[in-house]
C-alpha cells in the first residue's frame, strides 16, 4: 500500500499556558499537523512538556505529541506565530498579554480558548484582548465547547465552536485546530460563544451543590433547563444569537460540565453542596475555577440589562454563605408568580412576554443579512 506523503512543517502556532486546557490544546493543534510552540510559566513544566512529552500534574497518563515543542520564554514561543492561542486563568489573561505584545507577529491571530470574565471590569476574554493589543477585532477568535480537558487528551471525539466576527478568520483557525478527534465548527457570534462558556460554569456550580446536597436527577434536569434559560436571556440582552446558546458553546457544553466529575465547577459546587465554605473549597481546587470569580461580574451586568437570573443569584448566595445549600432546589424551582415555561425560542407568557416579543423582533432586524447565526462546519 503507498505511504501518505510525508506533510512539511505545518503552520507555526503558539499556546500560551501549560495548564490541563492548554497543554491538551496544543496536543489538538501538534495532532492535526501545525509546528506547536507551548508556553509554561514555570521552567521546570516547560522542561517536562519539552523533554519527556508529558505534563504530569495537569493530564497525568497522557503522552503528548512529539512534535509538540516548549519553552518557559515568550519571546521564543511567540517568534514566527501566524496563531496564538491562550489558555491562562482569565484573571491573569491582561498581565500575560501586556508581557506578550512586544513578541507577537504584527499579523497574529490571537484565539482565546478561556471561559471567564475579568472581575475588574466584567469584560470578556475577548474585549480584554481587544483593549491591550493593537489588533484589529477581526483578527481575534474564540474557541468554545463541549471540552473536558482529559477527555480530549485521551483522545476521545468531541466538537466546538470557532468564533470570530471575521468568519475568514474563523475558518482560518478552525481549518488548523481541528484532527481526527477534534471537529470545528465556525460562527461569528462571539458574544453568545464566549458567554456560553462563562454561564454554563455558573450552572455547573448549581448543579455541583444540588448533588452535593443529595438531590436527584429532577433537581438536576430542572436546574439545566431554567439554567439554559437564564444563559439565554443574558447572553441575547447582550447582543447574543439564541442559536449560540442552543449550541455547543451552550447547551452542548453545559451538558458536559453538568455532568462531569472531571468539571472543576461542577466539583467546586459539590464541596459546597456537602457544606464546605468557600475557602475551604477555594484551598481544595488545585486548578483554575473560574466560575467562583464569575458569579460577581455577571450579576452585576444582569442587573445593569434588567435580567433576571435566580439560579446564579443563588450560587452567589451560597458562596457568600447567607444561603444553605439545602434551601436552593425549592428556591430555583419555584417562583413567587407561576409563569409560563418560556421556552428556547422565546415563547412565554405573563408580564414579561410582550417585552421579549418587542426584543426578539429588534433583535432578528439588527442580525437580518447576517447569514445564519448557528454552528456551522
Ligand atoms: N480544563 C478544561 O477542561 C477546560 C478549560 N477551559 C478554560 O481554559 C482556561 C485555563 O484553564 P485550565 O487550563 O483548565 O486551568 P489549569 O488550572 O489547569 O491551568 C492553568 C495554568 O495557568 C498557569 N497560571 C496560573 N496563574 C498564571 C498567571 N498569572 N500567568 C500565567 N499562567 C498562570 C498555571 O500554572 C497553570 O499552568 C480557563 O479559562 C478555563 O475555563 C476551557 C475549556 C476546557
Ligand atoms: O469548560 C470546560 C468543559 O467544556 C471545563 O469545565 P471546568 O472548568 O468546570 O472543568
Amino acid at each position: 500500500m503507498a505511504r501518505p506523503p510525508r506533510r512539511g512543517p505545518g503552520k507555526r502556532v503558539a499556546v500560551l499556558g501549560a495548564g490541563s486546557w492548554g497543554t491538551t490544546f496544543a496536543k489538538i493543534l501538534a495532532d492535526g499537523g501545525a509546528d506547536v510552540m507551548i508556553w509554561a510559566r514555570r521552567p521546570e513544566l516547560a522542561r517536562e512538556i519539552q523533554e519527556a512529552k508529558r505534563n504530569s500534574d495537569y493530564l497525568p497518563g497522557v503522552n503528548l505529541p512529539i512534535n509538540l515543542r516548549a519553552t518557559a520564554r515568550l519571546d521564543l514561543a511567540l517568534a514566527g506565530a501566524e496563531q496564538v492561542y491562550v489558555s491562562v486563568p482569565s484573571q491573569s489573561l491582561r498581565e500575560n498579554l501586556i508581557a506578550a505584545e512586544p513578541h507577537l507577529h504584527a499579523e497574529a491571530t490571537i484565539v482565546s480558548l478561556m471561559k471567564g470574565v475579568e472581575k475588574a471590569t466584567g469584560h470578556r476574554m475577548s474585549e480584554v484582548i481587544a483593549e491591550v493589543l493593537p489588533i484589529s477585532e477581526f483578527k481575534i477568535a474564540v474557541i468554545s465547547g463541549p471540552n473536558l480537558a482529559l477527555e480530549i487528551a485521551k483522545e476521545q471525539p468531541t466538537a466546538a465552536v470557532v468564533s470570530s466576527t471575521s468568519l475568514e478568520t474563523a475558518q482560518a483557525v478552525a481549518s488548523i485546530a481541528r484532527n481526527r478527534y477534534f471537529r470545528t465548527f465556525v460562527n461569528t457570534d462571539v458574544i453568545g460563544t464566549e458567554f456560553g462558556g462563562v454561564l454554563k460554569n455558573l450552572i455547573a456550580v448549581a448543579i455541583g451543590i444540588v448533588d452535593g446536597v443529595g438531590y436527584g436527577e429532577n433537581t438536576k434536569a430542572s436546574i439545566i433547563t431554567r439554567g439554559l434559560v437564564e444563559m439565554t436571556d443574558f447572553a441575547v440582552a447582550f447582543g447574543a444569537h439564541p442559536e449560540t446558546l442552543s449550541g455547543l458553546a451552550g447547551l452542548g457544553d453545559l451538558i458536559a460540565t453538568s455532568q462531569s466529575p472531571l468539571s472543576r465547577n461542577n466539583t467546586a459546587g459539590r464541596l459546597l453542596g456537602q457544606g464546605y465554605h468557600l475557602a475551604d473549597v477555594v484551598n481544595q481546587m488545585q486548578q483554575t475555577t473560574e466560575g467562583l470569580a464569575s458569579v460577581g461580574p455577571i450579576l452585576e451586568l444582569a442587573r445593569a440589562k434588567g435580567v433576571a437570573m435566580p439560579i446564579v443569584e443563588q450560587v452567589r448566595q451560597v458562596l457568600a454563605g447567607t444561603l444553605d445549600p439545602k434551601d436552593i432546589a425549592p428556591h430555583l424551582t419555584t417562583d413567587d408568580e407561576p409563569q409560563g415555561e418560556r421556552t428556547m425560542d422565546g415563547q412565554a407568557e405573563g408580564g414579561t412576554a410582550l417585552r421579549r416579543a418587542v426584543k426578539r423582533a429588534l433583535d432578528q432586524l439588527r442580525h437580518s443579512g447576517r447569514g445564519a447565526p448557528g454552528d456551522r462546519s
